[in-house]
């Protein structure tokens, strides 16, 4: 290999390779990973990949910043992974802000992830020790925040992600202190960290068996013995019944889910939906996770955390001259959604289900340049205790389940967030600045066939894996980068865990008119945790996209040939070293060389006939073609394992997308509903108003009815009064009634004098006019008319006018009529 990998300046990460023990049952298998020895007192960097079972397959060597072997302890790896430096570049001890740094652990599921950054009940992992170095190095400069109200205003107004900050005391009073306080769902399981005695153990009771029972089972492997299977968050009152004799974790889960009716709907349920629509019904078996049927109650305190490996020698380099707080965050990445693991599920009104609602990855007001993840729950802690307490509140929020390679699965890319905020000492209202060390467990990639997944936990594997791929063409970049080419910015956009992880690569370039300055790209390192006696073919294709450098050598001519060939030299003739017969790898690879890794002896093929020239030719170009098929096949079936996990990704990305819409169309249903309520508030309160406005118009014309009527009978009307109302009601209904009987007298009188006027000849007509009871002149007309209209409009509508027309000479008798 050309580039040692220490060598190589521009690479995104330090990339070190964890080898993990053998697994109980595991030791009959080959072992297909060697690491190649240095001189004494070297670490080792490289190791050889032999294919099992296979020789004509490639045989690869991939280069690492460093790799430990299997016997390697946390503390080996604490100093041997260069966590002080990363702490040390955080807390700036020299001024000005600290550069970022990712600590992250990728692998297959199984490999050892979790144990490296989080450790087991008798060891602290690398996120403790991170943390213990944090507090110890600066236990001098850190500021009392629980005593110093200002603080809380100066660090919240630092805070450029609408974060909501609480302070440790209050936070873990909320978690695990007050048990009248609002149940706390979601809290799943045991963790690492937590250090129990033995008798604690119990298996888990599932929801429904007792009325009681806890409502959230996770099978813990109890230190690495794989028959016992540990129950969580365990309400005192249980402890009695819950010691079984040993079983079998799957045999023991199996035979419990058969038997128990199907727990009520949660969050996580939506998967479970998706599932019972595209699986068959019995298969509710290892790898379902199954959500919690009602809130739990708040979590037990932890009785213990492990002390061992002890670094209470450790510190790093801090500023004198600053004073430091430390805030700290959590959350996970599940099928590419980010949620907060602080802050507990919340339930819904429509629904009654607890949700945790996702977050997002942007740019805020307050940070323009840089995407933060925005309305996180922070804690400010003071001291290494609270900060483990928050670590173990957030870890009992992050999904994990049972399969086939892990009985304690990562279901979900976990980030643990440490901000180190500083300021120069004594000023009380100056700026903070702010630099995070990331420390992240990533899910592991796993096969479906391995891992025996079904229903949401195969989407969950489908999505993990897809978010791998991307990272692993992320990292595959950092060739790019060594060749001074331009990073592909679109690469890191490919999911959230690669936008999270890459984004801080690179110097953020602020807005010409923002103040702040240029930062500086993070420091990142990557652990890659691989079994030497696990899955080949996974473990290869992690550590393709992940070595710092590889070389691949192709196999010499099969045995067979090479003897033939040889055959041609006769006894005791020295033979010349053969050319190389290696082939060029169709894989690509950032730096990839091919050299023979055989050396094949001199004289180990004396006695043979010799062959021809002509046949030594032959065979030769027959020995080319068999290496270059079965180069050629190697690559078809790499490809073909491609395409199948390809396919797996998409198929689980579909069903994952099924679930979101299925979300998506509660969340729209919620909204149309909560709309629907609002708009029906506002037409009721519409349709009463105008109903009133009604009743008081309708009151008014009433009132101008009467009006009318009293003037036209002469009766004043005064203000009725509340008494006075029925009586007054009785006589306007009089007085109608008359008006109505006068009307009518009036109208047939009219109607008998124009049938005698009509029998009469016109110059008759004359002596009618006479009469005294009718009108005799025009002015006595128009005043009977201006009479009638009076009662007609007091007979109907008040606001309706009458249209007087000038009487025409030759319709003065219609007219007549129409003024009746
Ligand atoms: N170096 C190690 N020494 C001792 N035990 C180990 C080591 N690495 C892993 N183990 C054990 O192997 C088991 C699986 O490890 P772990 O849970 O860390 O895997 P993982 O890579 O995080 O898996 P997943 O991706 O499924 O979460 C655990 O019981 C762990 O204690």
């Amino acid at each position: 290999m050309a580039d040692h990998p220490q060598k190589a300046q521009a690479n995104l990460f330090d990339v070190y390779l964890r080898l993990r023990p053998p697994q109980a049952g595991n030791a009959s298998a080959e072992k297909f990973l060697l690491v190649e020895e240095l001189e004494e007192g070297d670490a080792p960097t490289h190791i050889t990949l032999n294919p099992p079972n296979d020789r004509r397959r490639a045989i690869e060597k991939f280069a690492f910043t460093r790799v430990f072997e299997e016997d390697a302890t946390q503390l080996d790896l604490f100093q041997g992974t260069k966590v002080l430096p990363l702490v040390e570049g955080a807390l700036a001890p020299h001024g000005g802000d600290g550069t970022d740094g990712l600590l992250a652990t990728l692998g297959m599921t199984g490999s050892g992830k979790t144990h490296t950054m989080l450790g087991c009940r008798s060891q602290r992992g690398l996120t403790q020790l991170a943390l213990d170095v944090v507090f110890r190095s600066i236990q001098s400069n850190i500021v009392d925040y629980e005593s110093t109200p200002a603080l809380e205003a100066s660090i919240r107004s630092s805070d450029t992600s609408e974060a909501n900050i609480h302070s440790a005391a209050a936070f873990l009073e909320s978690v695990f202190g007050d048990v009248t306080a609002p149940s706390r769902a979601g809290s799943r399981a045991t963790t690492p960290l937590i250090v129990r005695p033995s008798h604690m153990n119990f298996c888990p009771q599932l929801p429904g068996q007792y009325p009681d029972s806890p409502k959230s089972v996770r099978l813990v492997r109890h230190q690495d013995d794989l028959s016992h299977v540990t129950m969580l968050s365990t309400p005192p009152n249980q402890k009695r019944r819950a010691i079984v004799p040993r079983r079998t974790p799957t045999a023991s889960l199996a035979s419990k889910l058969t038997n128990t009716s199907p727990p009520k709907k949660h969050y996580m349920a939506l998967t479970s939906s998706v599932k019972s629509k595209n699986m068959t019904k019995p298969d509710l078996l290892k790898g379902d996770y199954l959500p919690p049927a009602t809130p739990r109650r708040p979590l037990q305190r932890p009785s213990a955390l492990p002390q061992i490996p002890d670094i209470s020698s450790v510190r790093a380099s801090c500023d004198p001259s600053a004073e430091y707080a430390i805030v700290i965050s959590m959350y996970e990445v599940y099928n590419d959604r980010i949620f907060d693991l602080l802050t507990p599920p919340v339930k819904s009104n429509a629904t009654k289900e607890y949700r945790r609602r996702a977050l997002l990855f942007k740019c805020t007001e307050t940070s323009p340049d840089r995407k933060v993840v925005a309305g996180l729950r922070k804690v400010v802690c003071g001291n290494l205790q609270e900060a483990l307490m928050v670590l173990e509140a957030g870890l009992h929020e992050r999904r994990v389940a049972g399969t086939g390679s892990n009985s304690v699965s990562s279901r979900s890319h976990g980030f643990f967030i440490i901000e180190i905020k500083k300021r120069r000492r004594g000023r009380v209202n100056g700026p903070w600045g702010m630099s995070t060390l990331s420390i992240v467990d990533l899910a592991g990639s796993e096969r479906a066939r391995d891992a025996k997944t079904q229903g949401a936990t195969l989407v969950e594997g489908g999505k993990i894996n897809e978010s791998l791929m991307y990272l692993g063409q992320c990292l595959q970049m950092q060739t790019d980068l060594n060749n001074n080419a331009k990073p592909n910015l679109r690469l890191f956009r490919q999911c959230k865990l690669t936008e999270l992880l890459f984004t801080n690569s690179f110097p953020s370039t602020p807005p010409s008119h923002s103040a702040s300055h240029r930062r500086p790209p993070q420091k990142a390192v990557m652990i890659v945790t691989a079994d030497p006696f696990g899955d080949f073919n996974a473990t290869s294709q992690i550590l393709r996209y992940s070595a710092l450098a590889r070389e691949v050598t192709v196999p010499r001519i099969p045995s067979i040939t090479s003897t033939i060939m040889s055959s041609g030299h006769p006894a005791g003739q020295s033979q010349q070293p053969e050319p190389d017969m290696a082939f060029s790898s169709p894989v690509s690879s950032p730096v990839l060389q091919h050299r023979s890794l055989f050396h094949p002896s001199s004289n180990h093929n004396r006695g043979f006939s010799p062959i021809s020239d002509n046949e030594r030719g032959t065979m030769e170009n027959a020995a080319l073609e068999i290496a270059r098929m079965a180069d050629m096949i190697d690559q078809l079936n790499g490809e073909l394992s491609h395409e199948s996990e390809a396919r797996v990704a998409a198929e689980a990305h579909l069903m994952s997308m099924e679930d979101r819409i299925i979300e998506l169309e509660q969340e729209i249903r919620e909204e149309c509903y909560a709309d629907f309520e609002q708009r029906l508030a506002i037409e009721m309160n519409r349709w009463k108003a105008s109903l009133s406005l009604e009743q008081e118009r309708g009151e008014e014309h009433w009132d101008r009815k009467v009006e009318v009527l009293a003037r036209s009978v002469g009766v004043v009307v005064t203000a009725p009064s509340d008494e006075d109302d029925v009586e007054n009601e009785d006589k306007e209904n009089v007085l109608i009634e008359n008006l109505e009987q006068e009307n009518e007298r009036l109208r047939r009188e009219v109607a008998i004098l124009k049938r005698e006027l009509s029998s009469r000849t016109p110059s008759k007509r004359a002596p009618l006019q006479e009469r005294g009871d009718l009108p005799s002149s025009k002015s006595d007309i128009s005043s009977l008319g201006g009479k009638l209209e009076q009662l007609k409009v007091s007979n109907g509508s008040p606001t309706k006018k009458v249209r007087k027309l000038p009487p025409k000479k030759w319709e003065s008798v219609a007219m007549d009529d129409d003024m009746f």
